[in-house]
C-alpha cells in the first residue's frame, strides 16, 4: 500500500553524478514511489555554485549550506555525491546524528575512513549504502554483501578503473604512447583535469580496499593495498605482451591465502592472456571476477563510470534504503567478524615478465639464470635478441613469491653485464 507522506531526500553535490540523480528522481518519480511504497521528495540540494543554471532543477531547492541541510531533522536519506574526504565525511556523520540514512558514491572516503562511518551508521540505527563507489553501475557491493552472503569468497579480480582501461586499450590497439593515450582520455572526458588518482592507481586501490573488506569480512585499509599505477607502462610493454599472446590491464586483485588464514589486496598493471575474458574489456568499461567456493566463477561487467550509470547505482541504493526505513529496519551493515590479517605484497604468489638489456657475450645467460635460481625462482621461458654486442633478454618465470621475484630483480640490477632492467610486469589470469 502506498504511503502518502513522502520520504525526504537531501542531495549533496550536483555535479556529473548529482545532476543525473536529480533528473532520474524527477523523471521516474512515479515508478520509484511504486517500488518504494511512498513518494520521494527532493527536499534540498547542496551545491557550491548556486548561480549555475541547472536544467530541470527547482532553484528554490538549491542551497550552499550543506550543513544546515543535513541538520534539518526531517531528512530521511542524504545522498552524498560531493566526493573527497572533507566536508563529505563530516556531512555524513552529521546526517547520521540527525536521523538520516546515507547513500554515497565516495570510494575515496569509504576507503579512507569507512570504519568510522559504518560505526556511526550502526550507532544511530541507520543505513550506509555505497554501490556506486565500486565499479559505477555494475552491481557488485550488493551481490557480495547479500547474494553471496552464504558462500565463501576466495578471490575478487578485475578492472575497476575506466580511465586507465581506456588508456591501456588505446596503447594496445592504436600503438599510441602513454601520454598520447592520456591526452585522448582527457579530451573524451574520461580522465579528469588532474588524472593522478586514476593513473597512479589510487582510485582502483580505494575500490580494492572496499571490495576486499566486504568479500573477506575483514577491514582492509587503503594502506594495506599494494598499489602501482600505469604511468610506467610503455608501448614496448604492450608490444612484448602481444608477442606473448597477452595484453596489459590495470588489475585489482583481492585474494585469500591458500590456507585461508590471511588475505592480500593489490593494484598493479599485469599481462593477461588474450584468451582471458578480461582481455576483451575495452575502452572505459569495468569487469570483475568473483570466485566463490560454492558458486564458482562469476563475472560482472558494465560501465564503471559516467553520470547516468553511476546515478543508476545511487538510485538503486536509494530505493533499498527507503524500503528499509518504511519497514523500520536496517539493511546489512559492515561485516568484519573474520578479522583476517592482511599480508604484504611479498607474500603474494605470482609470475613475472622481466625485460633486461644485457651484454651479448658468453656466460651472460648462465649468470642471469643463476640469479633466478639463487632466489628460488623457476624460469618458464627465455627469449633473446642480440644486436651490436648488446642483447635484450625477456624472461618469464613460473609462479613464485613476489618477495623472491623482487629480490631477483634487485640482484640482476647489480650485475655488471645487465645494462638495465627495461620492464618488470606481473603475469596474471592463467
Ligand atoms: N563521475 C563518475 O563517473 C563517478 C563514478 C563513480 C563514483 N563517482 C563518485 O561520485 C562522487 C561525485 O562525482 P562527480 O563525478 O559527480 O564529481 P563532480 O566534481 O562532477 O561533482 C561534485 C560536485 O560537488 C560540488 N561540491 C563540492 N563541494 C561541495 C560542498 N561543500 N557542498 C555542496 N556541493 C559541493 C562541486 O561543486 C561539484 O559540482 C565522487 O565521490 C566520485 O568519486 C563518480
Ligand atoms: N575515475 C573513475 C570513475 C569511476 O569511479 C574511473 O575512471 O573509473
Ligand atoms: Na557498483
Amino acid at each position: 500500500m502506498m504511503r502518502t507522506r513522502p520520504l525526504k531526500v537531501a542531495l549533496l553535490g550536483c555535479g556529473v553524478v548529482g545532476t543525473e540523480v536529480a533528473r532520474i528522481m524527477t523523471t521516474h518519480a512515479d515508478d520509484l514511489a511504486a517500488r518504494i511504497g511512498a513518494p520521494l521528495e527532493l527536499a534540498g540540494i547542496a551545491v557550491r555554485r548556486p548561480g549555475k543554471v541547472r536544467e530541470g532543477i527547482d532553484p528554490g531547492l538549491v542551497t550552499t549550506d550543506a550543513t544546515a541541510l543535513v541538520k534539518r531533522g526531517d531528512i530521511d536519506v542524504v545522498v552524498e555525491v560531493i566526493g573527497g574526504i572533507e566536508p563529505a565525511r563530516t556531512l555524513i556523520a552529521t546526517a547520521f546524528e540527525h536521523g538520516a540514512s546515507v547513500v554515497s558514491a565516495n570510494k575515496a572516503l569509504l576507503a579512507e575512513d569507512g570504519a568510522t562511518l559504518n560505526e556511526a551508521a550502526e550507532r544511530h540505527g541507520r543505513d550506509l549504502y555505497f554501490e556506486a563507489a565500486v565499479a559505477g553501475a555494475i552491481p557488485l557491493v550488493r551481490p557480495l554483501r547479500e547474494s553471496l552472503a552464504g558462500d565463501h569468497v576466495q578471490r575478487v579480480l578485475g578492472i575497476v578503473n575506466g580511465t586507465t582501461n581506456f588508456i591501456l586499450d588505446r596503447m594496445d590497439t592504436s600503438g599510441a604512447g602513454y601520454s598520447e593515450a592520456l591526452d585522448e582520455a582527457t579530451a573524451l572526458g574520461y580522465a579528469e583535469a588532474d588524472p593522478t588518482a586514476d593513473v597512479e592507481g589510487f582510485d582502483a586501490a580505494a575500490k580494492a580496499s572496499i571490495l576486499a573488506g566486504i568479500a573477506f569480512h575483514t577491514r582492509v585499509r587503503l594502506d594495506d593495498v599494494h598499489r602501482e599505477g600505469i604511468t610506467e607502462v610503455t608501448s614496448a610493454d604492450l608490444a612484448s605482451a602481444k608477442r606473448m599472446g597477452c595484453t596489459v590491464k590495470l588489475l585489482a586483485i583481492c585474494e585469500r591465502a591458500a590456507d585461508g588464514k590471511s588475505v592480500t589486496a593489490r593494484v598493479h598493471p599485469a599481462m593477461i592472456p588474450l584468451s582471458h575474458p578480461l582481455a576483451s574489456v575495452r575502452e572505459a568499461y569495468n569487469a570483475v571476477f568473483v570466485e566463490a567456493e560454492a558458486a564458482g566463477q562469476l563475472m560482472f561487467y558494465g560501465p564503471g563510470a559516467g553520470g547516468a550509470p553511476t546515478a543508476s547505482a545511487v538510485l538503486g541504493d536509494l530505493v533499498a534504503v527507503c524500503r528499509n526505513r518504511l519497514a523500520g529496519a536496517r539493511g546489512p551493515g559492515e561485516s568484519v567478524y573474520a578479522r583476517l590479517p592482511v599480508s604484504p605484497m611479498g607474500d603474494v604468489v605470482t609470475r613475472y615478465h622481466i625485460s633486461l638489456d644485457v651484454a651479448d657475450k658468453p656466460g651472460v645467460l648462465a649468470q642471469v639464470a643463476t640469479v633466478f635460481a639463487e632466489h628460488g625462482v623457476s624460469i618458464d621461458t627465455v627469449r633473446q635478441k642480440g644486436k651490436d654486442g648488446e642483447a635484450s633478454l625477456v624472461v618469464v618465470t613460473h609462479r613464485a613469491f613476489d618477495a623472491a621475484l623482487s629480490g631477483t630483480v634487485e640482484a640482476l640490477r647489480g650485475l655488471d653485464t645487465v645494462r638495465g632492467v627495461a620492464s618488470i610486469m606481473r603475469v596474471e589470469g592463467e
